[in-house]
């Protein structure tokens, strides 16, 4: 989809802001551009909308070179989003949404209509962000109205600049949060520039990891993160990668711990001889429909009654395609030693996942990304015999 070619840029002040760079983005797929400040991101990125012209090599668009193209046109079919977004200040969000399709040729009225739904899609309310003026909207709206200026034109390809930069981290994550739902729906082709690791590597399919104009990898965030390259993308990445590499982790379902399983209307009695005969000294509750419930500890079940009786609530659980970061997370905040993973909110128990499996899970991950281990070579512990750390 976008291909560039052995493609160098040099300013003419002599600076080498590129430099022999080939690299190519397939259809439908986010790839983020990372890298210190001064590397050549920007540079590379407006190389494909001609704001920058090469000087050697060339650039492809749906295999013909940008170079041959009238720029105008060009632009029509990428969209464009920049940090600082650049909305006229005297005309209301809903008019600069729709700016692009009116120049496109549509009626004012469609136009408005259109500008309404992609203000929706980003998630702000047409009726009430929509008159407002650029100045009277947050930094986060702001942003949104761009990335929602930049799709009114539907293009194929999006061209964006650190365009979640000027808000704070919290506003920042959520935003990072939409966009991917929106993307997973949409499938633009994106190039996206940041220097901060963390989005690269929560937004990209792949990411091209830079080093002074040259591009050092591009990979998926998993073997970037798992694997590097070279000691400078280690460097790069940070010696907390491994960490990092959580994010990009699914659960695997496999990898669950299967302690045994009491209903609420067991008899305590029944529940308890079986906790004892497997020789474990909890087990998790699951209520009528087969959702979980909790967990009791073999102890607490006296003779007589039934296990609702004894049961303890427990809310920690994820769903079966969370990343190991969210289950880890999971259990920090409910202050538990496992988490459950369910089949979607309410949904089917699966198994449970302890600090132990991840860690290995972890580990495994690795070794299969990188080709060097088969997943059956990384044994997963059982669940340590002190009951799980309740
Ligand atoms: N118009 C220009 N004339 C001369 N040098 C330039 C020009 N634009 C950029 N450069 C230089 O080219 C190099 C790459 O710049 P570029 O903006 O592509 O980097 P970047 O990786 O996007 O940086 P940042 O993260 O700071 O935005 C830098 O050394 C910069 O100073």
């Amino acid at each position: 989809m976008i291909r560039f070619e052995d493609v160098g840029k040099r300013y003419p002040d002599g600076t080498v802001a590129v430099d022999g760079l080939s690299m190519e983005i397939h259809e439908g797929e986010l790839v983020t551009l990372v890298g210190p400040s001064g590397c050549g991101k920007t540079t590379t990125m407006t190389m494909v909308n001609r704001l920058t012209e090469p000087t050697s090599g060339r650039v492809l668009l749906d295999g013909k070179d940008v170079a041959t193209q009238d720029p105008v046109r060009l632009r029509r079919r990428i969209g464009y989003v920049i940090q600082q977004v650049g909305l006229f200040p005297h005309r209301t969000v809903l008019d600069n949404t729709a700016t692009v399709p009116t120049l496109l040729g549509r009626t004012r009225r469609e136009a408005r209509s259109r500008a309404a739904e992609l203000l929706e899609l980003v998630g702000l309310d047409p009726a009430t962000h929509g008159e407002r003026y650029p100045h009277q909207l947050s930094g986060g709206e702001r942003q949104r109205v761009g990335v929602a200026r930049a799709l009114a034109a539907d293009p194929p390809v999006l061209l964006m600049d650190e365009p979640f930069g000027a808000v704070d981290p919290v506003v920042r994550e959520r935003l990072q949060g939409e966009f991917r739902r929106l993307q997973a729906r949409m499938r633009k082709t994106v190039l996206f520039v940041t220097h901060d690791i963390e989005e690269a590597v929560r937004l990209g399919d792949r990411m091209a990891v830079f080093a002074k104009g040259r591009l050092a990898q591009l990979d998926t965030p998993a073997r970037v993160l798992g694997d590097p390259a070279d000691d400078y993308v280690a460097g790069f990445v940070g010696a907390d990668r491994g960490l990092k590499r959580l994010s990009v982790t699914p659960v695997d379902t496999r990898d669950l711990e299967q302690p045994p399983i009491v209903r609420l209307d067991d008899p305590a009695e029944d529940a308890a001889r079986r906790m004892r005969a497997d020789g474990v000294r909890w087990a998790v509750v699951l209520d009528e429909a087969g959702g979980l419930h909790g967990w009791v500890s073999g102890q607490a079940l006296p003779d007589g009654g039934t296990v609702r009786d004894h049961a303890r609530r427990m809310d920690a659980w994820v769903p079966r395609d969370a990343s190991l970061k969210q289950a880890f997370s999971t259990m920090l905040q409910h202050d538990a030693g496992w988490v459950a993973v369910l089949d979607g909110e309410g949904g089917r128990f699966l198994g449970v996942l302890t600090p132990a499996l991840l860690h290995a899970a972890l580990r495994r991950s690795v070794g299969v990304e990188t080709g060097r281990l088969d997943r059956d070579q990384v044994e997963t512990g059982p669940v340590p015999g002190d009951g799980a750390g309740f």
